[in-house]
């Protein structure tokens, strides 16, 4: 700590808070501890008597808080993302395109380790839209070793980001709606509404819809002819369980994809399949996604329209916060469904 006339303080660090009042108005901290001190704010000072400062007395290998915090940015941000202003050694980002957010959560937890500096993101794979916030980030103290900053940036830096949005680059789907009753209208069609809805939300448009019934051949040749006419997607709808008339993973198998999962543990959802003939998502919904509000389908299509490729072991970390509680509110996506397999 060193003593400065205020009319030589710009740049300098205040050591602690100033308290302005002035009667009726304010009585506040006006300047807190840890401002640079700025031009504009001498005149301020001055106007509240501080003729001196105490300020930070910057020692060789030391770093403001916000200059760390400046390191703590580079190591989240990427190119999809806007940084807000330095305030009280405090980042926030935001998103400035939509899509899956992409949290290297090893990378983040070796820095969150380090001590010191924290980074607190959205949770890895939450969708995100235009502007919607996605980390905030500081140093501890208010003056932190540069050498622990050096740590930081080995870890993740501007050239290498802990965060990412993964567009969704999928745009249409082709619909195949399976059941008899269905397809000789014994009764309405309430799934391909929902699907559509779901799908719409993240800009994919069903540009193909086939009422295909109970055929297991028919409904895999419709998948083989989908995908060889250019759908970026095929969703098929119903016959997931054990019935004899639910054929739909057989006819997926059969049209050639390549199963990553028949089953998840998620409910609703256990019966989901995912799979993929050459790299074009095929995927079986169960009678739940119909009726429930949030399903496995809800976790699993963001990151299939973004193109992020899931594993059977992605899908098998979702049964750690895979029950969903049907509560009479839905909150979703703000709530644990599906948070256990981020
Ligand atoms: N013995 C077992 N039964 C069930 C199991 C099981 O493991 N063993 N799993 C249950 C689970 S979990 C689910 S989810 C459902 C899966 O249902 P499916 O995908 O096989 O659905 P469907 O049998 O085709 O239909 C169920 C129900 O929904 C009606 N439906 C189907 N499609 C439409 C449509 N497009 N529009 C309106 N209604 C539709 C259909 O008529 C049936 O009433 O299985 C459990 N059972
Ligand atoms: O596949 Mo069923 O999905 O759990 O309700």
């Amino acid at each position: 700590m060193k003593l400065v006339r205020t009319v030589d303080a710009v740049g300098q660090v205040l050591c602690h808070d100033l308290t302005q009042i002035i009667v009726g108005v304010s009585k506040d901290a006006r300047f807190r501890k840890g401002h640079v001190v700025r031009e504009e704010d001498i005149p301020v000072l001055l106007s509240m008597g501080k003729e001196n400062l105490y300020v930070w007395e910057f020692e060789e290998g030391m770093l403001h808080e916000n200059e760390g915090a400046e390191i703590l940015c580079q190591a989240c941000m990427n190119s999809s993302m806007e940084q807000g202003p330095v305030k009280e050694g405090k980042i926030e980002l935001k998103a400035t395109q939509e899509g899956v957010l992409e949290v290297d959560t090893k990378r983040l937890l070796a820095i969150n380790s380090l001590g010191n500096v924290m980074i607190a993101t959205r949770a890895n794979h939450s969708v995100v839209r235009l502007n919607d916030k996605l980390a905030g980030m500081r140093v501890i103290p208010l003056v932190i070793d540069a050498g622990q900053m050096k740590k930081v940036s080995a870890i993740a830096d501007a050239s290498n980001p802990l965060l990412s949005i993964h567009p969704f680059l999928i745009k249409d789907c082709t619909l195949l709606v399976t059941g008899s009753e269905v397809s000789k209208n014994l009764i309405t069609d309430t799934f391909s509404p929902v699907v559509e809805q779901k799908l719409k939300e993240l800009g994919v448009v069903v540009t193909e819809k086939i009422y295909t019934g109970d055929d297991q051949a028919f409904i895999a040749t419709s998948i083989k002819k989908a995908v060889a006419g250019g759908s970026s997607m095929v969703i098929c709808t119903g016959g997931m369980s054990v019935d004899p008339d639910d054929r739909t993973p057989g006819a997926i198998k059969e049209s050639g994809a390549n199963i990553v999962t028949y089953g998840a543990p998620v409910l609703p959802g256990a019966m989901f399949l995912i799979s993929y003939l050459g790299d074009v998502p095929v995927l079986g919904l169960p009678g739940c996604v119909m009726y429930a509000k949030r399903t496995v389908f809800d976790l699993a299509l963001p990151r299939i329209v973004a193109r992020i490729p899931l594993s059977g072991d992605d899908i098998a970390k979702w049964g750690n916060g895979g029950l969903c509680l049907q509560c009479p509110v839905c909150h979703f996506p703000n709530c644990n469904f599906g948070m256990g397999g981020i």
